[in-house]
């Protein structure tokens, strides 16, 4: 509950308005009974209107103040709330957006949707109940218990025998809900990632004929989401029968006793009634206090998993220096295991690529080319060794001023709801539209883009539907290039374009070759033949470093890979157009 009161103490203000409307609201509820018991007895029993007349305006004012400190309980309350809210919501997406995929990772996807809708939306209807009724609670408990006492002292002993039976059941609740609440959070995240997953393969899924199975998946989930549910459900009615029955058991008590009194003439009839409405009041506070009690393991779980992601460091901490154009780059025995994975996918890997150099990178499935640009824009850091940019320790420098000064095309080219215009200009919203169709015909996308109904203003559907893999891959390649940086790194990014499409842009990019440094991952070869420098990995080693010819010479499994898709003629017939 740190995290609630860390966020609420803010509103300082507002809180001290709730608590005084709340007085407002008790002085109406638990002073009408005590004027009402003495219209009663001074004036109906003693026939005395004048009493009548004098009290009735007393009444009336107190009950114009009982309706300003309602609806200001109401304003305060809903005001905190959701304010509260909107700020824990804030603040987790402002923390997420700086984690490393290290942490987005830990968390999932599905999970941080879900922490940010639906942990913070219980944790808003709990403040609301807090501020609009718990903080009343305590209030008119003590106020009327006070009034019982002061009224009756042996009717008020059944009062007070009352309330603990009570407080005990809800305490017991409280204990058993808890695991119940946490099952269901948990079960919200795994329905959601099923969720997102059977919603974004949908496709896959179809072709596969895998609806049934899904289907099932799905329904496990939801049962057992169900059934935590019901069972916390449950429990929660019985508290309402309970509650009842001891209230009734404790006026069907109190009826009895006073009448034994009113024989005796030790109490009056009017001081009954407004008994009755006391013990009214201070059973539903009581009542109310115990719903907060019910409520408290289901926010408390929802707090938990919210601070887990507030109290969660960025393994990726941002240097201080900021960082001209890149035209350097150099590894130093850089080695790299995954934070959830044990084994090294990067083992010993060096080399150095200046400004004018194209650096092609290659070799097996699996064998870490991603991983390696991964490091290079540092959204992970090396285990082993250094990354050194124009110099300086990427460690030390500032990761947005870093970002800047790169162009990153990633292997699975992400579109983003809007326009095509939007999408190029991603982050440079302020960019011309000369220079967004500049970038476009470089990355061989603007004949496309012009072919269209609406050409760049044309929206693009979510995750791109409406668009091939070649041409989302000439998207993310154009607004890789509008950046203008010094470093451009595509890794895999040509792999779905045509033979001739990947030369024209190849052709396309000559121009900014001695300005820039050109990091490339490919599968295919005629992509990286024009490379000055190419790096083999093998299982995460480097084991060959060159160019064409002397790893063609030198290296067999680069040999082995340029020969899976040329033939030795193709290979020679390049050598001489070249003249390599
Ligand atoms: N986020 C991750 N967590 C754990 N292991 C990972 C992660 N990403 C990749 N790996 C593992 O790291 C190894 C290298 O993966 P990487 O994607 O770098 O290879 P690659 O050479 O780019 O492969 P491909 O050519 O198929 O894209 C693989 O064994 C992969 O399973």
């Amino acid at each position: 509950m740190k995290l609630i009161w860390q966020f609420t103490r803010k509103y300082k203000k507002l809180l001290l308005l709730d608590f005084v409307s709340v007085f407002g609201f008790a002085l109406a509820e638990l002073g009408i009974p005590t004027l009402i018991a003495q219209m009663i007895d001074q004036g109906i029993n003693r026939d005395d209107p004048s009493v009548l007349y004098r009290f009735f305006g007393i009444v009336v004012l107190i009950s114009v103040l009982g309706v300003c400190g309602t609806s200001l309980l109401a304003y305060c309350s809903t005001r905190i709330s959701t304010n509260v809210t909107y700020d824990i919501r804030e603040a987790v997406f402002n923390h997420t957006m700086r984690f490393s995929h290290a942490e987005m990772e830990k968390f999932g996807v599905a999970s941080m949707i879900t922490r940010t809708n639906n942990d913070a939306y219980q944790i808003m209807v709990f403040l609301q109940t807090i501020l609009r009724s718990a903080m009343l609670a305590p209030v008119m408990i003590v106020v009327s218990l006070l009034l019982v006492t002061m009224t009756s002292l042996p009717l008020a002993t059944i009062v007070f025998a009352t309330i603990p039976v009570i407080v005990v059941g809800v305490v017991l609740f409280a204990k058993f809900s808890a695991p119940l609440s946490e099952n269901q959070q948990k079960s919200l995240d795994a329905m959601n990632r099923i969720l997102r997953e059977n919603l974004s393969g949908i496709r896959v899924i179809r072709s596969f004929n895998n609806e049934p199975f899904e289907q099932k998946r799905f329904a496990k989930e939801n049962e057992w989401y169900t059934s935590q549910t019901t069972r916390l459900f449950k429990m929660m009615s019985c508290t309402d029968p309970l509650f009842f029955f001891m209230m009734n058991l404790a006026t069907i008590a109190i009826y009895y006793l006073s009448s034994l009194m009113l024989g005796r003439g030790a109490i009056e009839i009017g001081q009954v009634v407004a008994f009755i409405e006391y013990l009214f009041h201070a059973m539903m506070s009581v009542l109310v206090f115990c719903m907060v009690f019910m409520m408290y393991p289901r926010a408390n779980v929802s707090a938990k998993r919210i601070e887990a992601v507030l109290e969660t460091k960025s393994t990726i901490v941002s240097g201080a220096q900021r960082i001209g154009r890149i035209e350097d780059i150099r590894l130093e025995h850089v080695s790299f295991s995954y934070p959830n994975g044990e084994e090294n996918v990067l083992t010993d890997i060096s080399f150095e690529v200046k400004k004018g150099e194209k650096l092609a990178v290659i070799g097996s499935t699996g064998s870490g080319k991603s991983t390696l640009v991964k490091l290079l824009a540092r959204f992970y850091d090396p285990t082993k060794g250094r990354i050194l940019v124009n110099g300086k320790n990427i460690r030390d420098l500032d990761l947005s001023s870093l970002r800047s000064e790169m162009g990153f095309v990633s292997q699975k080219p992400h579109m983003f709801k809007g326009s095509i215009h939007d999408n190029i200009a991603f982050g440079l919203e302020q960019a011309s539209f000369e220079s967004v169709h500049e970038a476009a015909t470089i990355a061989q996308a603007a004949d496309f883009i012009l072919e269209r109904d609406e050409q760049y203003e044309e929206e693009i559907a979510e995750e791109g539907t409406n668009l091939s893999g070649g041409q989302k891959q000439r998207i993310s390649i154009a607004r890789a290039l509008l950046k203008k940086s010094g470093l451009y790194i595509y890794d895999d990014s040509f792999s779905a374009l045509d033979f001739k499409t990947d030369a024209k842009l190849r052709a396309a990019l000559e121009p900014m070759r001695p300005d820039s440094i050109f990091i490339v991952v490919a599968q295919r070869v005629s992509t990286i033949l024009d490379a000055d420098k190419i790096l083999v990995l093998d299982e995460g080693r480097i084991v060959g470093y060159g160019s064409h010819p002397d790893l063609y010479d030198s290296c067999a499994v680069y040999r082995e890979i340029v020969l899976s898709q040329l033939s030795e003629k193709e290979v020679r017939a390049y050598a001489e157009k070249t003249d390599l």
